[in-house]
């Protein structure tokens, strides 16, 4: 039973791998995702410079869930770029992922024209859908904002590129992204990111339980997953195929990857869960999706990968 997976061109041996922004923003959380069972990693979304992002608390456990507004903190592009080209060097056959998260279009373009000069051989992750920057709207919901970010880019970006995209929540929504990601070379497209902006009160102190914002922030776990599907569906229906789509949102067992996958993803990125669990969370979900597999008669994941049935 193999869990391996292509996307533009490379394969990876585990179609599972960490989403940006847990336990991947220093050389010791990314040093640990390779030493895992992990297909690839993703680096934390950099800005490009370092940034220290929202005050504390900033993000909360909720029952299989969590909320979060950290506020892009990270250690600047520069770092992430410095390890993931020597990891390069290391492992040369490997592909993993860059995620950039500018606050303006400016620095985008900066960080991406840096990438493209660069030694980096692997795929960039443009994230137009961070929730959390104070007075900054996502990109994601902007389609106009979208479409201009992405001609822009792809004047002078020729190595791999996907978006990193807010969950949408109408259909017409569905179809008026996918028109305009048609439109590009784009290598895959991540859907979702948290969904932003939701708040959590807790009732006993009477108080929000984060501090930036009044206590807005993103929401990942268990309870987005529907969402997550629906938006892995919807594109998976309406993007060229030369798109692949990396599934994220709401995966907690190896139930869920198989969920994403039958909606159409090539490669699924745990968060929320694997926040919690550590590495050995992508030893059991690799686990738990072989059984389910072989108990269906599968042997690899293109036999069922999309294949979701309907009524009619
Ligand atoms: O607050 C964050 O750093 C953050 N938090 C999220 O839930 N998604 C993102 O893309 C980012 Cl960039």
């Amino acid at each position: 039973t193999s869990l391996a997976t292509s996307i533009g061109g490379r394969t990876f041996g585990n179609c599972m791998m960490n989403a940006a922004g847990i336990r991947c923003q220093n050389k010791k959380d990314l040093d640990a995702l390779v030493a895992s069972s992990a297909g690839a990693y993703v680096t934390k979304s950099a800005t490009p410079q370092k940034r220290a992002g929202n005050p504390s608390p900033r993000m909360h456990t909720l029952n299989k869930g969590s909320i979060n507004s950290m506020g892009l903190p990270n250690n600047g592009l520069d770092y992430y770029l410095d390890y993931v080209i020597d990891d390069q060097h290391k492992r040369p056959k490997a592909t993993n992922f860059l995620s950039v998260a500018g606050t303006s279009l400016a620095d985008n373009l900066a960080m991406l024209h840096q990438i493209q000069e660069s030694e980096f051989n692997g795929f960039v992750e443009l994230n137009l859908s961070c929730p959390n920057v104070p007075g900054k709207p996502q990109v994601g919901y902007d389609f106009d904002r979208v479409n201009d970010v992405l001609d822009q880019v792809f004047q002078f970006y020729t190595k791999p590129l996907g978006v990193k995209l807010p969950p949408y929540f109408d259909l017409v929504h569905f179809d008026q992204i996918a028109a305009i990601l048609n439109q590009y070379p784009l290598t895959f497209v991540n859907t979702i990111n948290s969904i932003g902006n939701a708040l959590v009160v807790d009732p006993r102190s009477e108080q929000v339980v984060i501090r930036p914002k009044g206590g807005f922030g993103g929401i990942g776990g268990a309870s987005v997953k529907p969402t997550a599907l629906a938006n892995v569906r919807g594109l998976a229906l309406r993007l060229k195929p030369a798109i692949a789509i990396v599934g994220t949102g709401g995966i907690l067992n190896g139930v869920d990857v198989f969920e994403h996958i039958l909606c159409g993803a090539s490669m699924v990125q745990i968060g929320t869960q694997f926040g919690y669990e550590g590495t050995k969370l992508f030893d059991r979900l690799s686990q738990e999706l072989k059984d389910i597999m072989n108990q269906k008669g599968y042997t690899n994941i293109e036999q069922f990968r999309g294949k979701l049935k309907t009524f009619d």
